[in-house]
């Protein structure tokens, strides 16, 4: 049967824009059905306006600092909304972008919801049909509210990025990613944050030093911190939100509950069925290292499958996975094992390979763990609490590093040129061997005892 394009893609995120683009770039007919705006997550929901208000906090912060130096400021407070039409404006270019990029591909661009009717045939929620011999899924995931009584009247990323002003009192329920990212944002924003957290800890899989470390620094910040707390219902109060919670909170009303518990892929209402597709115990949707589902022809990216849930990854495979459809290349799969990543904490943790208790537990003895903790220059000039802590992980006689930890200013930004060299095999001495720049933050991991 003669089909109407060569690739169907569905879903037009991350993963399935990189996908689209790039087998475009091969010359296959390419149609990508997006109901929402382009970009999914990352540039609506995700990494993007985040990021802004991440910027708009660590602002807030410096203009503090910058008081207790000695300059005239007004304290730091934002107006949130002439704020947000920046962030947002920021945001329309990235669609303009993306609108201009995929009509000068040649890429169709079909503003609908699509599910398979048969392997090689998807149609749209207006009833059309259409057909390829390839079909990629990048339906990407959701926020998870835990089925909780009156968790109904609390909200999650999605509205928080619909906030035109901020709340006086918020409590964040989680302990990863995105809770640690937006209590950390509300606060330096002026907003009074209390965060729960089910567990003992921060961020279950980092390193559990830095983990440590970052509480303290966000108590400093003036977040209240309450671990093992199990949030149980939401009730309705005088003037806001109460969380029933076990054990109780002294105080248990704010304006906003945000749930960050989590995010589940978004694989129903697809009709994988038609397409002979099976989802996992977790709902995603499985796929071979190739990101090959079991079906010939149908593959999937990004998070809506087991891979870990980053742009940068959607964006790699996706590209990867058009170069051997399209390109006829064979291009080794992705290192899952090497993938840098920052929380987008005050100040930010970042983090490649494995964590100390990760090495441990592969290598035993054989593990070297060096560190750096200490309080940069503007910290300490301004009389500010807030410490940094490096790890390195280093494995072997030669000690190779196998992981670099990073939690303090600029480790947003060190992060990726480190993850270069630790790929390439770097150890400890290279890293002792290269001249420090000083004074700075940087400099830490190439003087690490
Ligand atoms: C608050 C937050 C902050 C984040 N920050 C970062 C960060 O700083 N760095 C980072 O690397 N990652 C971050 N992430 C994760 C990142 O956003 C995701 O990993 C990434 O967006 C996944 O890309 P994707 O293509 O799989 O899915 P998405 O980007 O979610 O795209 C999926 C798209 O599919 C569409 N769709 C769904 N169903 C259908 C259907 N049936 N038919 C057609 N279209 C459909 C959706 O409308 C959506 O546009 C963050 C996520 C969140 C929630
Ligand atoms: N900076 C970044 O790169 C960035 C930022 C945000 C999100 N992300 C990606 O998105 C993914 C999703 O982020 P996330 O923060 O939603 O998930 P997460 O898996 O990082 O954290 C979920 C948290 O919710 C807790 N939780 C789960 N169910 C709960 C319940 N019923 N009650 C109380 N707590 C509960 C977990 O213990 C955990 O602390 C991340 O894993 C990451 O891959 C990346």
């Amino acid at each position: 049967m003669a089909h109407d394009f060569d690739l169907i893609v569905i879903g037009g995120g991350s993963g399935g824009l990189a996908g689209a683009f790039r087998a475009a770039e091969y010359g296959a007919r390419v149609a990508l059905l997006e109901p929402d705006a382009l970009g999914g997550t990352c540039v609506n929901a995700g990494c993007v306006p985040k990021k802004a208000m991440w910027l708009a906090a660590e602002l807030a912060g410096r203009l503090r600092q910058a008081g207790t130096l000695g300059f005239a400021t007004t304290g730091g407070a934002l107006d949130w909304p002439a704020f947000i039409a920046h962030r947002q404006r920021y945001v329309e270019n990235i669609h303009a972008s993306y609108r201009r990029r995929l009509d000068g591909a040649g890429i169709t661009v079909l503003p609908v919801r699509g599910q398979f009717v048969a392997p090689d045939c998807v149609e749209g929620d207006d009833g059309v049909r259409i057909s390829a011999p390839h079909i990629l899924i990048a339906t990407g995931g959701r926020p998870f509210v835990p089925p909780l009584p009156g968790a109904e009247l609390g909200g999650t990323s999605d509205d928080f990025f619909r906030w035109t002003q901020p709340p006086e009192r918020v409590a964040v329920v989680g302990g990863g990613y995105i809770a640690v990212e937006l209590a950390g944002v509300l606060q330096m924003l002026g907003c009074r944050v209390d965060l729960l957290v089910r567990g003992p800890r921060l961020l279950d899989h980092f390193d559990v030093e830095l983990a440590t470390q970052l509480a303290e620094d966000y108590r400093h910040l003036g977040i209240q911190l309450h671990f093992d707390t199990q949030v149980q219902a939401l009730e309705q109060a005088k003037g806001g939100v109460r969380t029933v919670t076990s054990p109780a909170l002294d105080r248990a009303v704010f304006d906003r509950v945000l749930f960050a518990t989590g995010r589940r892929p978004n694989a129903a209402g697809l009709g994988l069925e038609q397409a002979g597709l099976q989802v996992n115990a977790r709902g995603q949707i499985p796929v071979d290292a190739g990101h090959r589902t079991v079906v010939p022809g149908v593959y999937a990216v990004g998070d809506v499958t087991p891979d870990i849930a980053l742009t940068p990854v959607a964006i790699a495979t996706a590209r990867r996975l058009m170069d051997r459809v399209f390109g006829a290349r064979e291009v080794p799969p992705l290192a899952l094992d090497l993938v840098p990543t920052v929380v987008f904490s005050h100040p930010p943790l970042g983090t490649i390979g494995l964590t100390e208790a990760q090495a441990r537990a592969q290598f035993g003895d054989d593990v070297h763990v060096a560190r750096a903790g200490f309080r940069p220059m503007l910290h300490a000039l301004a009389d500010s609490p807030l410490r940094s802590l490096f790890k390195l992980v280093c494995v072997g006689a030669e000690r190779r590093v196998v992981g670099l930890h990073l939690l303090g200013e600029g480790a947003d930004e060190i992060l990726q040129g480190f993850a270069v060299a630790i790929r390439k095999g770097v150890t400890l001495d290279d890293l002792r061997d290269t001249v420090a720049i000083h004074p700075t933050s940087a400099e830490e991991i190439v003087l690490m005892r």
